[in-house]
């Protein structure tokens, strides 16, 4: 089995965007900069937040932290947001979700400048990507186009179930695999979906990402299939992804681990859409410019 290294191929990516950050700032009279919004103590997240912040500084970002309690308030989020939006050193805002309780997760992401939407939330952004047009497209996803990219391959005609259909992950992931540019033949399957074993047999390439842990054994997937796990679950053993990894080894082409996989893809573009919204605040890209 392929071993599909996270690790190897963003830094791929993050040394591309950190040459071409290096090429172009010199031109231009200041660096990319991203705002990082954390709010309240959710462990895993300040994990993430912190991780971002470090790639940031890596590859020549700025990035601005603010850490709120979790009983900030919509209306002060929402007013930390504008400002953000009007902030001429920031190119981009991320929102770390989950938000706490009592915070209306739309009406926050709503609030941020499409342009500076890097993580591909907002709706102008999302509905851009459902017409097939250029835009910001979520980390995670854009993440997992570029490693299998990387790996050369042709997706074209290919049958690809995607487990999940959360709006960070798995709705995009679908719309951009079915786009002319890829033009895979896509199955949304989620929690309600009928015969998922049947599907996941007749599947090229499977995608996952619905958070169980080890939810995909041997007996759902046919020989050579190619295994994508962009779930991450903190069990008491570790971390572990949505596929059994070591069931599944000796039957699958090729798989993606948990660490070391689509995690480390998510945090590379979302460098490379920093990068992306700069170059259209400073004039050097127009919208249908974007990567
Ligand atoms: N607005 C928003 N945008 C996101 O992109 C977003 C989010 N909210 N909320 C949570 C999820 C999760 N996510 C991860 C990022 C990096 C790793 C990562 O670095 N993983 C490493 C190790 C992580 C570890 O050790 O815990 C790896 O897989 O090797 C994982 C998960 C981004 N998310």
């Amino acid at each position: 089995m392929l071993l599909l290294e996270g690790k190897s191929v963003s830094k791929a990516l993050r040394a591309k965007v950190k040459e071409e950050i290096a090429a172009l700032s010199s031109a231009v009279k200041r660096v990319p900069g991203l705002a990082v919004i954390l709010v309240g103590e959710d462990p895993a997240s300040q994990v993430y937040v912190r991780n971002k912040e470090k790639a940031c500084e890596e590859v020549g970002i700025t990035s601005y932290s603010y850490r709120l309690p979790h009983d900030i308030g919509q209306e002060n989020l929402i007013k930390l947001i504008r400002e953000l939006n009007a902030d001429d050193r920031v190119d981009g805002i991320l929102l770390q979700l989950p938000l706490p309780e009592g915070l209306n997760t739309q009406a926050c992401l709503q609030a941020i400048d499409p342009r500076k939407d890097v993580d591909g939330l907002h709706p102008e952004n999302q509905g851009r990507l459902a017409l097939g047009l250029k835009a910001l497209r979520p980390c995670t996803p854009a993440g997992t186009l570029f490693l299998l990219d990387y790996y050369k391959y042709d997706l074209e005609g290919k049958n690809c179930v995607v487990l999940g259909r959360s709006h960070l992950v798995g709705r995009p992931l679908a719309m951009m695999l079915n786009d002319k540019t890829m033009n895979a033949t896509v199955t949304m399957c989620h929690s309600k979906t009928r015969n998922l074993k049947e599907i996941c047999r007749q599947a090229d390439f499977i995608f996952l990402a619905i958070g169980r842990p080890r939810f995909l054994t041997p007996d759902m997937v046919k020989e050579d299939a190619v295994i994508i796990d962009i779930g991450i679950n903190r069990t008491e053993d570790g971390l572990c992804g949505d596929a059994d990894f070591k069931a599944l080894e000796g039957k699958v082409a090729a798989m993606t681990p948990v660490p070391g996989g689509i995690g480390l893809m998510t945090i590379s573009q979302l460098l490379e859409n920093t990068m992306q919204a700069w170059k259209y605040a400073m004039g050097l890209i127009r919208l249908e410019d974007l990567a």
